[in-house]
């Protein structure tokens, strides 16, 4: 894992002889603060990469970029500060050079995720097309000196990046093109998850908790279940909590409340514009959404479809998708798994329906409300009320699912040959 070299933007390479001065056994705590030394090397690209220098011997399994190099040994630092800390967990996140990644990985190793008291190791997953990108990432991972951050480590290979990764955040994927249908998106970013579940059930922790954040997340996140056996179902996530976000931020507005008096706030469903925001269970201040706004065409026809296309608004102002909220909602949704949830709230959270009280059709990601201890695990709260616009809504998004699963049978073991039948040109919320 891990290039060395750094191809500056007007053609110079500069290449990065990784001398680390200090490399003992047991480092003193100030030499595990050593940069790297980076030299300057102006010769073409051609001569440069045919002599590519490395001034450290290349360890496939075990490379860890710059300053994390060293093995660090929590029992040799200052107890003050360690004594406390939990067993070091292994976060692998794909797309780790992508304009969300850019947002959650500093709040993950600053502890504002996982607490304050968990160390962490970053498993950073690029591509070709990203190697360079990912090093400057670590490069400012390292420069923040982030105490609990143990290691970063960058490569390209999912089979190196997710060895024995605790949680799996999936992130990267390939964003829909001008003219690009959505079963050809559907295939492109298919064969990613194909490859990153196969990858996560030979080497991740047998525990490991995924969440798939790239797009269309629900039918990556099946594509990576289907394709990891040796992992429990039910760890498998995609991301609606950003939707459940944006849907409180809505009825707080309303409301005139502010968003902390919202909960018991479930979006039902897939992450794309047949979303369901429930207002039939939400609570605002503790008492019924609907009773405290009281006007059902507002809820109907400005709340549910604002909430289902946030996404493209934002894509209309910035010019580009939702990153640090996205990334907010990341660290949300691994908060409401590692902590307990408020008794009589929920969370949401897209997962396989297998066995769900809702009879939705099983064998899908499908976003339902969720409680957890605070254990990492979840179960799916069974007395929503579920009223005929509910039902008649999520009845659409569900038959949506069951055709983006159709349509990826290619990629999933044991499934029927794929039998692409998406006939409404569904969208994502980013793409209305
Ligand atoms: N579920 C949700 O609520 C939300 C989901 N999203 C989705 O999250 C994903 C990431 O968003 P964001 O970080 O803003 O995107 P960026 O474009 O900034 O980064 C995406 C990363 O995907 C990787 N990628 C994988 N395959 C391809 C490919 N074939 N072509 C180009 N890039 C590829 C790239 O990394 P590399 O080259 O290293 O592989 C790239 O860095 C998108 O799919 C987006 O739609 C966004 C907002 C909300
Ligand atoms: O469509 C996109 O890429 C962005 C997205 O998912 C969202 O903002 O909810």
């Amino acid at each position: 894992m891990g290039s060395r070299t750094l191809v500056q933007p007007g053609g110079g390479r500069q290449v990065l002889a990784l001398n680390l001065k200090a490399r003992s056994a047991k480092p003193s705590k100030r030499q595990l603060f050593v940069v790297a030394e980076r030299t300057i090397d102006v010769r073409t690209r051609a001569a440069a990469t045919a002599e590519r220098p490395l001034a450290v011997p290349q360890q496939e399994d075990n490379e860890n970029y710059g300053v994390f190099r060293l093995t660090y040994d929590i029992s040799n630092e200052d107890p003050k500060l360690t004594r406390t800390w939990k067993k070091t967990i292994k976060v692998a996140v794909s797309g780790a050079a992508g304009q969300i990644s850019n947002h959650l990985l500093f709040m993950l190793a600053s502890g504002g995720v996982f607490g304050l008291d968990q160390p962490i190791s970053l498993q950073l997953l690029g591509s070709e097309r990203s190697r360079e990108a990912l090093e400057g990432v670590a490069m400012e991972l390292e420069d923040s000196l982030y105490p609990l951050l143990r290691e970063v480590k960058i490569g390209i290979d999912p089979h190196k990046v997710f060895k024995d990764a605790d949680w799996a955040l999936l992130i990267g994927a390939k964003p829909r093109g001008p003219g690009m249908e959505r079963a050809d998106l559907l295939d492109i970013n298919g064969q990613i998850f194909q490859e990153q579940g196969k990858a996560l059930n030979e080497v991740a922790s047998e525990d490991v908790r995924v969440l798939v954040v790239g797009n269309p997340c629900n039918t990556n996140a099946l594509i990576a279940m289907e394709n990891a056996p040796r992992i429990p179902r039910k760890n498998f996530h995609a991301l609606t909590r950003l939707d459940e976000n944006r849907a409180k931020c809505q009825l707080a507005l309303k409301a005139e409340r502010f968003y902390t008096s919202v909960t018991n706030t479930c979006v039902w469903g897939n992450h794309s514009t047949t979303q369901v925001p429930d207002f039939v269970n939400a609570k605002i201040g503790g008492e019924p959404a609907e009773q405290v706004i009281n006007d059902d065409k507002w809820f109907k026809e400005d709340f549910t479809p604002k909430v289902a296309t946030r996404g493209g608004a934002l894509i209309k102002k910035w010019g580009r998708s939702s990153a640090a909220s996205t990334a907010v909602s990341v660290a949300d949704a691994i908060k409401s798994l590692t902590t307990p949830t408020p008794e009589g709230d929920c969370f949401s959270t897209a997962v396989c329906t297998d066995g769900n009280p809702y009879g939705i059709a099983e064998g899908i990601i499908f976003s339902m409300p969720c409680r957890s201890k605070g254990d990492g695990s979840y179960e799916v709260i069974d007395d929503f009320i579920i009223d005929d616009w509910l039902r008649a809504k999520i009845k659409e998004s569900e038959e949506e699912l069951l055709k983006e699963r159709a349509c990826v049978g290619h990629l999933i073991p044991n499934a029927p040959p794929a039998a692409c039948e998406i006939t409404l040109d569904t969208m994502l919320p980013g793409e209305n």
